[in-house]
């Protein structure tokens, strides 16, 4: 079980400071989407160049040319790109061609998507690496959290691994954990905590 920063509102001095103080607690550092509006690959670039035994994840939530968007992240450093689920399944194809020139791993967002247990038959049968159910943070204010889609995914996946997200914090890791999932992506419950360093390493602890 990985547990994977989401840096998505801190400057990179910061996340670079972060990344250090977490050394061996962090298994995954995700460039988040915010981050990537702000500065383009920039940060994927420095993170893989500093922290090279950390696997980097580009949240790039590719919707279209798969291949393309996917191969710049990759050529960036990025172990790990992510493609939305709702996408047409050649733009999923052409992000998997990519990760497999470039040796990395696709992760693809469910985020949104309606059909969740038939769309992730789906798309395990494409061959990709990650299936991660997700929680809009514009919809956690609902009260929503991801366990139950979790669940519904587990069920059915047997190629890909599962991963997690959206609002996840230390009063609901737990039942993370004892559902499963190979990654816990866990971004505002540390970037948001007064003492950062220390809600990661805690984080981590609760990881099996
Ligand atoms: O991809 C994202 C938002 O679209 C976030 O990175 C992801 O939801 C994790 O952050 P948080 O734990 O704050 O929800």
């Amino acid at each position: 079980m990985k547990l994977q920063i989401a840096l998505d509102t801190l400057s990179l001095e910061e996340c670079i400071i972060l990344l250090e103080q977490t050394k061996g607690n962090v298994d995954i550092a995700e460039v988040g989407t915010p981050f990537i509006i702000e500065e383009g690959m920039r940060p994927v670039r420095e993170l893989k160049k500093r922290f090279p035994e950390i696997e980097i994840l580009a949240d790039t939530k590719i919707m279209d040319a798969g291949e393309l968007e996917a191969s710049s992240a990759f050529k960036a450093g990025a172990d790990i790109v992510t493609v939305l689920g709702v996408s047409n399944d050649e733009t999923i194809l052409g992000a998997i061609k990519a990760a497999k020139q470039h040796g990395g791993k696709i992760m693809i967002d469910m985020i949104a998507v309606k059909n969740l247990v038939e769309r992730a038959k789906e798309i395990d049968a494409m061959g990709v690496d990650y299936i991660c159910v997700h929680t809009a943070f514009d919809v956690q204010k609902s009260g929503k959290d991801p366990l139950d889609e979790l669940k519904m995914i587990n069920k059915v996946i047997c190629n890909a691994k599962s991963a997690v997200a959206g609002g996840v914090k230390l009063s609901t890791i737990d039942e993370i954990v004892e559902e499963g999932a190979e990654i816990i992506v866990v971004g505002g419950a540390i970037c948001n905590a007064e003492n950062k360093s220390e809600t990661a390493k805690e984080m981590k602890k609760h990881l099996q």
